[in-house]
């Protein structure tokens, strides 16, 4: 084991002790950060839920997630018990007031056996509609008023819509301090997704061509081959492009767009994102077909498998409306920016798991070359592929081998792959940050609501207005035709990367 700076003694109460992201990623991500001696000496998770467990049972039950889910696959699980000394169970109801005690019993007895007042951490991984109250709860805890120690870590979606948004916002903030509050987006955690910072302010080279004089359009692609998973109930209350591009992509085009930071403070990096969020030009409902596209998948075939229609999901109304892919047209009306489209799409049960950002470059002011030496002379991109695929690649245009001058594009890639599976996931990072109290890469209260009220007008039309062609897309497709004519409207194509040999 490698000897790192670990955060301070920390109880981390998970409410969703029980459910579904705990079981897949939080547990996981918490013992590998054990396994790497990332977390702190004195440490104890306790799980909660009103399921009921012997802590047995859930160790069980958490080792189980840990074999399916971890980077590690299973490997180094001889360590478990030692982490499962750790590792508690509380059964409770949030809505009980009363069952609170448990919370603070707890801190007081590790706090008494370690001999320091240790962080502590709420994590609220429930259903939305859970979290004010919960988070009312907690706050009128006396432990609550303890600034810096205390955190309270908020899953997405963070509210329904901009004025819910805004509501929990204030009720947090009515009981936390805004470095109290984690805003968790997982996307912001990925390696790749960092990377973006070190591709752009890292080097000198991009910096001149990052603009609307050499940038022709940017594509962000968030494809996903799973459908719903089981998460119906969750997904007719949002939709993709709530699930999706509220957050994550918008979070993915702000670290694209973004002007460079002057320090990596976190509230300087924050401030410049919620700039890119703040220029992004606000459409009118009635302009909402010409920027936006929503898709809804169809019961068909799936690599071989058949599936069924959204519409036949258990927990979803068979007559439901709910978007499963969304593609956007985005302009940010800012200096570096004018003009410049950032095409955006997401969808479930698309042709391949596929996170892509790829820059497209202008084309060469004079092409000197007789016109049948290349197939496409604008074949310029800049491609950062954030999943599966983990790499950089740039295109360009070489000569041929032989007598003639005949052109063809290709690729020069950096593989960020090569981490493999030492490279820790989203969710280590971001745990890691919770407890060492470094925000950077959480939200921002107004980071929220700027993002909120950039695709507040599209949900607006899309839910008052109906749409006629649902569903409108095969399983393994790339969504809608509808999407592909909204960027041929410009004269562009999606991207559709290869698959992973
Ligand atoms: N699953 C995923 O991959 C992802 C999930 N998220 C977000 O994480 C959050 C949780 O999602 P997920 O784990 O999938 O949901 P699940 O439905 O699997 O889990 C919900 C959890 O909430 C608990 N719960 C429900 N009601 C109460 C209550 N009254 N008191 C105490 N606990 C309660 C349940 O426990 P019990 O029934 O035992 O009470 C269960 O542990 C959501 O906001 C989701 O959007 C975000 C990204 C990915
Ligand atoms: O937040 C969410 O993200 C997942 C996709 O995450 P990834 O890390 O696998 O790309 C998505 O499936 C889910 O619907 C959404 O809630």
């Amino acid at each position: 084991m490698q000897s790192n700076k670990r955060p301070p003694a920390s109880v981390l109460f998970i409410f969703g002790g029980s459910g579904d992201l705990n079981y897949r990623k939080l547990t996981p991500a918490l013992y590998n950060l054990f396994l790497d001696n990332w977390m702190p000496d004195q440490f104890a998770i306790a799980g909660i839920g009103r399921s009921a467990y012997s802590n047995e049972k859930y160790h069980e039950h958490l080792l189980d997630g840990v074999t399916k889910f971890s980077r590690r696959k299973g490997k180094q699980n001889g360590h478990w018990t030692d982490f499962t000394q750790h590792v508690s169970y509380l059964q409770m109801d949030g809505d009980d007031a009363a069952a609170y005690h448990k919370i603070t019993d707890l801190v007081k007895e590790k706090e008494e056996e370690w001999g320091v007042h240790p962080n502590v951490i709420f994590y609220l991984a429930v259903a939305p509609q859970l979290v004010p109250s919960i988070a009312q709860k907690l706050g009128a805890l006396k432990i609550c008023g303890e600034k810096g120690t205390t955190r309270i870590v908020v899953e997405k979606p963070f509210g329904h819509d901009l004025e819910s948004a805004h509501e929990l916002n204030l009720l947090l903030s009515s009981m936390f301090a805004e470095e109290q509050i984690f805003r968790i987006d997982h996307y912001l955690g990925k390696e790749t997704v960092q990377n973006i910072l070190a591709l752009r302010f890292a080097n000198a080279l991009f910096e001149p061509l990052w603009n609307r004089n050499y940038i022709d359009h940017i594509q962000i692609t968030a494809a996903e081959a799973v459908g719903l998973e089981g998460r119906g109930g969750y997904f007719e209350h949002a939709g993709a492009l709530r699930d999706m591009v509220q957050n994550h992509i918008l979070q993915i085009l702000c670290m694209i767009a973004m002007e460079p930071p002057v320090s990596f403070d976190a509230n300087e990096i924050r401030n410049k994102k919620v700039d890119v969020l703040n220029a992004i030009r606000r459409i009118t409902k009635e302009q909402v077909h010409d920027f936006a596209v929503r898709g809804q998948y169809s019961g068909g075939w799936k690599k071989g498998e058949k599936v069924v229609g959204y519409r036949q999901e258990e927990g979803v109304n068979p007559q439901s409306n709910i978007d499963t892919f969304a593609a956007v047209k985005f302009y940010i009306d800012n200096w570096r920016w004018q003009g410049v489209p950032f095409y955006v799409r997401t969808g479930k049960y698309l042709n391949q798991k596929a996170t892509h950002i790829t820059l497209h470059f202008k084309q060469a002011p004079h092409y000197a070359f007789p016109p049948e030496s290349a197939e496409t002379w604008r074949s310029n991109r800049l491609t950062i592929s954030i999943q599966p695929n983990m790499d950089i690649s740039i295109r360009f245009q070489a000569k041929r081998p032989g007598q003639t001058m005949m052109l063809d594009p290709v690729d020069m890639t950096f593989d960020y792959d090569a981490a493999g599976e030492h490279a820790p996931e989203a969710y280590e990072t971001l745990l890691l940050d919770v407890m060492e109290g470094d925000a950077t890469l959480f939200m921002r209260n107004d980071q929220v609501d700027a993002a909120w009220r950039v695709i507040m007008p599209i949900l607006e039309a899309w839910e008052n207005r109906p749409p006629q062609d649902f569903p409108n897309y095969a399983p393994d497709s790339w969504g809608p035709d509808a999407a592909d004519a909204l960027i041929a409207r410009d004269g562009h194509t999606w991207l559709n990367l290869p698959p992973t040999p």
